[in-house]
């Protein structure tokens, strides 16, 4: 299972969340990536911990003031970006062009989607994988494998249908080992994750007690 931990703009250390990350990565083999603001990017790839961004614009080098651009990321320590998350949704073509914008910059792309139909969709556009999300679910308590299991399993099956190879990843709600352990068993490959990790007052107990059953 891969881990992904988006700091989304919570106000916490990020690289006390990134050192706790890499040290609990390090110690259970399972991996596990954070995705901090991109102004943090640098610091938190610092720590050894894989770094992913939270965006990346659909541009190339050039005058495009306020974008992100991917080539500035993965030179600051990315390995990989969400995209079209549900806080920054994209039109169809930008995100099209991001993911362009990505490969040229070898990033690993994962697209966020709000149900079966759009991880569909995502898929059709070659990502390495898709993230479904329900937005009513993310930030709370309820993790989606247990609040909405069809979803993940729907999510599961419309990317497979579209392209096998295309990993499906599961969010919103995330933040114990029983939720992670639920969402390997619908089929997903990974979680998306922000306010079990991001909110918790020990970061590093989180993501312990989140391998805890891998
Ligand atoms: O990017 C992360 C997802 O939006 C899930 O957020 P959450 O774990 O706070 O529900």
């Amino acid at each position: 299972m891969f881990v992904l931990v988006n700091l989304k703009a919570y106000p916490c250390d990020p690289v006390e969340v990134a050192e706790a990350a890499r040290d609990v990565a390090d110690a259970s083999g399972v991996r596990i990536a954070v995705a901090p603001q991109a102004a943090h990017l640098d610091r938190v790839a610092a720590t050894g911990v894989e770094t992913w961004a939270q965006h990346v614009a659909p541009v190339a080098h050039g005058s495009h003031t306020g974008h992100t651009l991917a080539e500035a990321v993965a030179d600051a320590g990315a390995e990989g970006t969400l995209l079209n998350h549900s806080e920054h949704r994209l039109k169809l073509a930008d995100i099209d062009g991001a993911l362009d914008a990505a490969d040229r910059a070898g990033l690993e792309t994962v697209v966020c989607a709000n149900n079966p139909d759009q991880v569909g969709a995502a898929a059709a556009l070659g990502p390495d994988a898709v993230a479904v999300e329900p937005p009513e679910l993310i930030g709370g308590d309820v993790s989606v494998s247990t609040a909405d299991p069809g979803i993940v399993e729907g999510a599961v099956a419309a990317a497979s249908a579209v392209d096998p190879d295309v990993d499906v990843y599961c969010g919103a709600g995330v933040s114990t080992g029983e939720d992670l352990a639920a969402a390997a068993d619908l089929g997903a490959e990974g979680v998306l994750l922000a306010s079990g990790v991001a909110k918790a007052d020990d970061p590093r107990a989180a993501l312990e007690d989140l391998v805890s059953g891998v």
